[in-house]
């Protein structure tokens, strides 16, 4: 899916009254199929960048445009329609603690399911073999069965991932993935992401607070800060010098200690969820 964003700012329903926008006036654009990494210190706007993207979040001004089309000025049932083609993972994702692996795995592919096909899914997980494959593409095969509420943090997190791969989505929206993961599962989790992504020609947006590591695997890094597009560059470019301004008073974050994700309940994680699909 190509995203094009102009001069759109992005305000929160909930924000005060006279707050400066969470997302200043910026202009993007992102080809179908490139990968990019958003990058920038704690409240930088990266979660309403990828709100606003996922169509969660109006543009307060300017416009976005996906394939070319505003999703704003569309009937209700046509931008319904949009947002199944749209992949929202929130920092935590909204897994029911009862269900097994399997069925939230599957719940991936939801918003390509009529109502009844996905009621029975829910009971009776068909396709168990897409499942597994996904789970083993990051490397959690094993826990197919398992409840969610006996994963632990990192496991859950990549379980939400693992969705992304059967989701009918041009466009993966991924918001702080590698948060509760270990160096190494971090760097195959994100090798996985940015590989499946290219193979499938769908554009992945990713919200990083590793920043070695947005460095590392995408070749497109844009810097967010005080809600202002601060740079977009070709990772090559992105100078120490250039980090140093973006983490300036937060060079914490910038030497690998992200914040912790906030903690939200299965109730609010559906509730995200569900405005993104
Ligand atoms: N639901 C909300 N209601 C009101 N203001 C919000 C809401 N969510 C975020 N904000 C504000 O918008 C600004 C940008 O927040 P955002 O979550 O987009 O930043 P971020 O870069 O993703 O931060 P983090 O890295 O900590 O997740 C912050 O000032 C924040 O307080």
């Amino acid at each position: 899916m190509k995203i094009a964003l102009v001069a759109a700012a992005a305000r929160h329903p909930a924000a005060r009254p006279g707050a400066a926008p969470a997302l200043q006036p910026i202009t993007l654009r992102i080809a179908q199929g490139e990968p990019v990494a958003v990058i920038g210190p704690s409240g930088a706007g990266k979660t309403t960048l990828l709100q606003l993207l996922a169509c969660a979040l109006p543009p307060a001004e300017g416009e976005l445009q996906l394939d070319g089309i505003n999703p704003w000025s569309l009937p209700r049932r046509e931008l319904q329609r949009l947002r199944g083609r749209l992949f929202l993972a929130p920092q935590v994702p909204p897994l029911p603690p009862r269900q097994r692996v399997v069925t939230a795995v599957l719940a991936g592919r939801l918003p390509a399911m009529s109502l009844w096909a996905s009621l029975r899914s829910l009971l009776h997980p068909i396709d168990m073999a897409a499942a597994q494959a996904a789970l083993a593409r990051f490397d959690l095969a094993d826990k197919l069965f398992e409840r969610v509420d006996r994963l632990s943090g990192g496991e859950r997190q990549r379980v939400g991932l693992a969705r992304a791969l059967l989701a009918p989505a041009g466009l993966w929206l991924i918001d702080e993935p590698l948060s509760a993961l270990d160096p190494t599962r971090a760097a195959q989790a994100c090798a996985t992401l940015v590989d499946d992504a290219r193979a499938r020609g769908v554009t992945l947006v990713a919200s990083l607070h590793q920043v070695e590591m947005a460095l590392a695997q995408f070749p497109r890094i844009v810097g967010l800060r005080d809600g202002v597009l601060a740079f977009d560059l070709p990772a090559s470019e992105v100078t120490p010098a250039r980090l140093a301004a973006l983490y300036a008073q937060h060079e914490d974050e910038l030497h690998g200690a992200a914040p912790p994700p906030p903690v939200v309940s299965a109730d609010a994680g559906r509730l995200v969820s569900a405005t993104c699909r």
